[in-house]
């Protein structure tokens, strides 16, 4: 039977990448995507950018919205103090079942928590269920429609503070209009846009950067 994308850079992994070495697992995975066949992860070029601010937020709570294969889960939890946590929602089940597998290969499960679901659902039981206070970053990567709504539903729910800082990927391709204009003109936030690519193309897309102020 025919393999999906995803198993095929889980196949990847497991062939070129060391376990319990989450570089080792994020080059794999580039150099399969560059090379044989695209996939929606962040990718090497804006990586470096997400490297960037995660190493700057040095954040001890982490959420990452979209996690497909792990790509971005595992580059991010990498680079985290030994103590952080990252939790990491995906709505599809065949994503979720390959994204463990590519976790579980660089050793990592121990700082990320992979919950399944629609997070207009989860985003509310963030305190109760995941003993959740507020997040230091969140990572937005998941349906574009739904970066504006789910930024509300945080500040609604109390899981921003004074510097939480959100860090949104594809803010110009696929795009997403409203929720650039509303963190642009909003007061209570203070955005940056890093221009860079669409992974593994020449085609314009980048992140935005926002501090929520409170
Ligand atoms: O669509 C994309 N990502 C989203 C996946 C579904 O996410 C669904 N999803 C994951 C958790 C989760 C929680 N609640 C609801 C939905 C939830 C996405 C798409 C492209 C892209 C760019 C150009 C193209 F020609 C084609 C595609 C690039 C990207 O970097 C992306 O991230
Ligand atoms: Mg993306």
């Amino acid at each position: 039977t025919q393999s999906t994308r995803p198993q095929r850079i889980l196949g990847a992994v497991q062939q070129n990448a060391t376990r319990g070495d989450p570089r080792s697992v994020v080059r794999a995975i580039d150099q399969y995507c560059r090379n044989q066949e695209w996939a929606m992860n962040v990718g090497d070029e804006k990586g470096c950018i997400l490297d960037s601010v995660v190493s700057e937020v040095n954040p001890a709570t982490v959420l990452e919205l979209g996690t497909y294969c792990g790509y971005s889960t595992v580059r991010i939890a990498s680079l985290l103090p030994p103590h952080a946590k990252l939790i990491t929602l995906e709505f599809n089940p065949e994503f979720a079942v390959i994204a463990r597998q590519v976790i579980a290969w660089a050793g990592l499960e121990d700082k990320i928590q992979l919950v399944e679901g629609a997070s207009g659902d989860l985003i509310p039981k963030m305190k109760e269920q995941f003993g959740v206070e507020t997040f230091d970053l969140v990572f937005l990567d998941h349906w574009k429609d739904r970066y504006l709504p789910d930024t509300k539903l945080m500040e609604e729910c109390g899981l921003l503070r004074k510097g939480s800082v959100l860090l949104a990927d594809n803010v110009i391709c696929p795009g997403t209009p409203d929720y650039l204009e509303f963190v642009r003109s909003s007061p209570r936030y203070e955005s940056q846009y890093f221009k860079s690519h669409l992974e593994y193309t020449k085609v314009e897309d980048g992140l935005e950067k926002s501090v929520f102020l409170g």
